[in-house]
C-alpha cells in the first residue's frame, strides 16, 4: 500500500481553511499533519514533515507563503486570490531554482466553475459582446473575484485569437464604477450580498440573442473535490500550474 500524502493547511481557521481541514482528514490517502493560521510560524509545516501545503489565507500574504514553501521543498496548492502576472512570474522564476517542486494556483476549485470558464473561452469567439457578473458573500475582501478575473482574461484571449475587436460600448457619461472593472477589455461587475456564497454569470451577446453561462457554489464543500485533486496531482507536477483546467484536461 502506498504511503499517505502529508498535508498542511494554511489559513486553517478561515471559512475555506476549516472546510479543507475536514476534507483532508476524511480523504483516502491524505494525512493532515499541520493546521496553521495567522501568527503561526511557517516552519511548523516542515517540522511536521508536510509534503503539500494548501493555502487559503489572504491576498496580502499568499505569495510570500508560497516562496517560503518552495524554499523548503514543499509543494503548494493555492486557492487564495489576488495573484497577478507579476506575482505568478516571480513564483515561476523561483521554481526554476527548485527542481521537482510543484505549485498549483487555482482561482476556483469548483468543477462547475472551471467548466463554466472553459465553456466561456470556447464560446467567446462567436459573440460580439461579453461581460462577467460575479456575486459573493459580503465578507469577501477582494473585488472582482479571482474567478471573474480569470474568466475575463480567458474570454479576452479567445477574442484576440479570433481577431475580434473591442466589445461595443457607446458609454461616454457614467458614474464611477457603473460599467464595472475593465479586465483586458472585458467588463466585470461585482455584487456583494448576504446569503450568497460564490456565483458567476458570463453574458455573451449578439444581435437578437444572448448566451448565459452561470455557475453557483451554494456551499464551500463544492471546492473540495478540486482541492483534493490538486493535492494528489501536485506532487508529480513540478513547476507552476495556473488554473484547475490543466488538471482536468480542458482546453486552456
Ligand atoms: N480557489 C477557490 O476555489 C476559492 C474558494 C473560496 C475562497 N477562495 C479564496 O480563498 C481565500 C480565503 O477565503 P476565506 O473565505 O476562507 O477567507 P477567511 O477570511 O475566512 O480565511 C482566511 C484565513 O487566513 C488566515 N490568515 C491570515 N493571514 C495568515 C497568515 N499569514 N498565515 C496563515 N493564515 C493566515 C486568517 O486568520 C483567516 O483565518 C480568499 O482569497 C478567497 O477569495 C478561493
Ligand atoms: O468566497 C470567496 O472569496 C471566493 N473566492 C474565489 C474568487 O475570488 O474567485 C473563488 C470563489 C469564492
Amino acid at each position: 500500500m502506498s504511503e499517505s500524502i502529508r498535508v498542511a493547511v494554511l489559513g486553517a481557521s478561515g471559512r475555506m481553511g476549516t472546510t479543507t481541514v475536514r476534507a483532508v482528514q476524511e480523504a483516502d490517502g491524505l494525512e493532515l499533519v499541520a493546521a496553521l493560521d495567522a501568527g503561526d510560524d511557517l516552519r511548523a509545516v516542515t517540522d511536521a514533515g508536510a509534503q503539500v501545503a494548501v493555502d487559503f489565507t489572504v491576498p496580502s500574504v499568499t505569495e510570500q507563503n508560497v516562496h517560503v514553501l518552495v524554499d523548503a521543498g514543499v509543494h503548494a496548492v493555492v486557492g487564495t486570490t489576488g495573484w497577478d502576472d507579476g506575482s505568478l512570474g516571480r513564483v515561476h522564476d523561483h521554481l526554476l531554482r527548485a527542481p521537482g517542486v510543484g505549485v498549483v494556483v487555482a482561482p476556483n476549485f469548483a468543477l462547475g466553475a472551471v467548466l463554466a470558464m472553459s465553456f466561456a473561452r470556447q464560446a467567446a469567439r462567436w459573440f460580439e459582446s461579453a461581460e462577467v457578473v460575479e456575486l459573493h458573500h459580503p465578507d469577501k475582501v477582494d473585488a472582482p473575484s479571482g474567478t471573474a478575473r480569470h474568466t475575463a482574461q480567458g474570454i479576452a484571449a479567445a477574442r484576440a485569437a479570433a481577431g475580434l475587436g473591442s466589445v461595443p460600448d457607446a458609454t461616454t457619461q457614467a458614474l464611477d464604477g457603473a460599467r464595472g472593472a475593465d479586465v483586458d477589455g472585458v467588463r466585470v461587475h461585482a455584487v456583494r450580498l448576504r446569503g450568497l456564497v460564490a456565483h458567476e454569470e458570463i453574458l455573451l451577446g449578439n444581435t437578437g440573442e444572448m448566451l448565459t453561462i452561470r455557475h453557483d457554489s451554494f456551499d464551500r464543500v463544492s471546492f473540495m473535490p478540486g482541492v483534493l485533486l490538486a493535492v494528489r496531482r501536485v506532487v508529480d507536477r513540478p513547476g507552476l500550474t495556473v488554473g484547475l483546467e490543466h488538471l482536468l484536461g480542458l482546453p486552456a
